[in-house]
């Protein structure tokens, strides 16, 4: 392992980010007037070929260990391979890169075996008054294949006991803490311990955070699953990178298709996945109790 080269940087009049070719991984972005939107740990590894903990991780061509378990790595190989770097353009209120990556990139037996397909995916990430992201896959082989793919965002939150995550009211979801298949979200989302749910949702999602009085909006395309994840203080305290206190300043909210939701592509097939994310500032009373 060696360590990963410095992230490329993009600054425009809108905003500032920051972007590792290992996995196209934003780690950074910051919208002009605001506080940094994307957690990243501090102690995370910045390594060639481990995963790096915060930002927004794309996960490919698998979730966790696979619709039907067993995959290894877990959230699939995109996320720790360089992708390349197609084009990158800036103009005075946003900056883009575009990064490639494709089966020629695939090297490591175990990982073609469980994934034996040939494709091409590029993901486009733009750095403005929004962060967007869109993910594209095209199967440039002769065989259908199904894959499974997540946009990972990790949000700085003031206090995650005190956000609540609105627009998933009503949908159905299986809750991975519990174990359970068939949950429906009442309300609103709240956080009082270890969170790890898959929901079936297409709508858009907002972190209403009092603590920092600014709501975070995330607008979804072409995506089935909504995954909310937190680790709660015993999971985190065993994570060397999210460690016992580090639990509390972040919340993930994944734009997804997994499970029920992966997607099927015949020969030649695209499917676009996108993740839009922006920021309000609120006039909202910090010490508002919980509704
Ligand atoms: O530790 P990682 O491989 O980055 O995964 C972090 C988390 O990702 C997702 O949100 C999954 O639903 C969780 O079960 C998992 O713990």
């Amino acid at each position: 392992m060696s360590e990963l080269p410095e992230p490329r940087l993009f600054s425009c009049a809108d905003a500032t980010g920051a972007v590792h070719d290992q996995g196209a991984h934003v780690i950074d972005w910051i919208p002009t007037g605001h506080a940094p939107v994307l957690w990243l740990s501090p102690s995370t590894a910045l390594e060639t070929g481990k995963p790096v903990r915060g930002g927004v991780p794309i996960c490919f061509p698998w979730f966790a260990d696979g619709a039907e378990g067993g995959r290894e790595p877990k959230h699939g190989f995109a996320r720790t391979l360089p992708w390349h770097v197609e084009s990158r353009e800036s103009s005075d209120h946003e900056a883009m890169i575009v990064y490639r990556l494709s089966d020629a990139d695939v090297t490591e037996p175990a990982h073609q075996e469980q994934f034996p397909y040939q494709f091409e995916a590029y993901c486009v990430v733009r750095f403005g008054t929004e962060l967007s992201l869109e993910l594209s896959v095209t199967n440039t082989g002769e065989r259908p294949f199904d894959f499974e793919e997540a946009l990972h965002a990790y949000l700085v939150v003031g206090d995650v006991r005190k956000i609540r995550v609105e627009g998933l009211d009503g949908a159905s979801y299986r809750d991975k803490v519990l174990d359970r298949e068939d949950c429906v979200q009442e309300g609103d989302l709240r956080f009082d311990g270890e969170t790890d749910r898959v929901y079936r949702s297409t709508g858009d999602v907002a972190v209403v955070d009092p603590v920092l009085g600014r709501v975070l909006r995330i607008r979804k395309k072409n995506s089935g699953t909504t995954v909310v994840w937190n680790p709660g203080a015993e999971t985190a305290a065993a994570m060397p990178d999210v460690g016992p206190d580090g639990w509390t300043d972040f919340v993930c909210v994944e734009g997804a298709n997994t499970h029920a939701d992966a997607v099927h592509l015949e020969p030649e097939e695209t499917h676009s996945m996108g993740y839009r994310l922006s920021v309000e500032t609120t006039a909202e009373d910090p010490g508002r109790p919980p509704a």
